[in-house]
């Protein structure tokens, strides 16, 4: 028999998950699947699950949770060998990645996806010692992410980032930094760096729309030095996904990326805290395997169905 072990966030979104926890469980089992589960009780506690779930042997991993549970299972998992395949319920308040993956926000349909058992390989990314899934970025403007209250992000979901953007914006500041990227280097000063591993961030679906989960790169973004008006209109023009060409905005792709900087600069890994530059970030090519809804996906993101099938037949065995 297969087993599954769901690690999830109690504290998640809206905090819903616990209540229909049992109705998960009966589909799990009903499939198949013998399930148990582990609620997290602090930051850094889904890693330390995820890690004893591979060290168990556990077929899935199931990360029910927002985009920072999601990042700390990525973590407990991206280091090991033997890697589960991973299912994902989204339960956060942006959820980006699940957004990527077109995983729906209802919890039966999200659970509906992973025992459909279509699965495809998606990148990773390593930032020094750390793993993401969606994406990193430094710079005052990346810190928004950690400012907001959780109370109010369980009270408003979305809104309380634009809500805080709004009030931050004022005082956003740039940072004098260096970005090697593939070979090539730009110094200057910069608002924000992202190295993203999908188009969505931070509910912007068309911030990178070339983008693909599995081609081995990185798009690599990065706002040149302006005033706050202009950061404005290039934050309202790309929610439009009309920013690519803006002559502030610097948009490539790239493998492997080194950023330094003479100053304290934050970092964020997958909306969180990632401690301070510099970094060094590698794209660790196809390193997980997740449930999908392999009709809903873009072309760009689907990989040769025969490499799939493989996969597939590897968990149902
Ligand atoms: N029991 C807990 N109590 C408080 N915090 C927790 C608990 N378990 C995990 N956490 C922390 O909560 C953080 C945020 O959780 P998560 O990302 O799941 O939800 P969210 O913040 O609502 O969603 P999003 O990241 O999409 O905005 C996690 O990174 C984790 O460190």
């Amino acid at each position: 028999m297969k087993r599954a072990r769901i690690i999830y966030n109690p504290t998640s979104g809206r905090e819903l998950f616990k209540k229909q926890l049992p109705d998960v469980l009966i589909k799990l089992e009903e499939a198949g699947y013998e399930t148990s589960c582990h609620a997290t009780t602090s930051a850094g506690d889904a890693t330390k699950a995820a890690e004893i779930a591979v060290e168990r042997r556990y077929e899935l991993v199931i990360a029910a949770g927002g985009d920072g549970t999601l990042n700390e299972v990525v973590n407990g998992l991206a280091e090991k060998e033997y890697r589960p395949t991973l299912g994902l319920i989204p339960m956060g308040t942006t959820n980006d990645f699940a957004r990527a993956l077109h995983i729906p926000r209802d919890i039966e349909k999200a659970v509906d996806i992973i025992l459909r058992g279509e699965t495809i390989p998606v990148d990773v990314g390593r930032m020094n010692e750390k793993y993401f899934i969606n994406i990193a970025g430094g710079g005052r403007i990346t810190e928004l992410t950690y400012e907001v209250p959780s109370k109010l992000k369980t009270m408003l979901g979305q809104l309380a980032y634009y809500l805080k953007g709004i009030e931050m914006l004022p005082s956003f500041k740039p940072s004098h930094v260096r970005i090697e990227y593939d070979g090539k280097v730009y110094e200057g000063e910069v608002m924000l760096f992202l190295v993203g591993l999908t188009n969505s961030v931070g509910g912007f679906e068309k911030l990178a729309p070339d983008s693909s989960i599995n081609d081995g790169l990185f798009t690599l973004m990065f706002l040149k030095k302006t005033n706050l008006a202009e950061t404005i209109r290039i934050i309202s023009s790309a929610l439009r996904g009309d920013h690519l060409k803006d002559p502030h905005l610097v948009y490539v792709k790239a493998n492997h990326i080194k950023v330094t900087a003479n100053e304290k600069v934050q970092l964020n890994l997958d909306g969180e805290y990632g401690g301070l530059l510099p970094a060094e970030f590698l794209n660790l090519y196809r390193h997980l395997n997740v449930f999908v809804p392999m009709d809903q996906l873009r072309e760009q993101d689907r990989v040769d169905r025969d490499q799939n099938v493989v996969l597939k037949n590897h968990i149902t065995d």
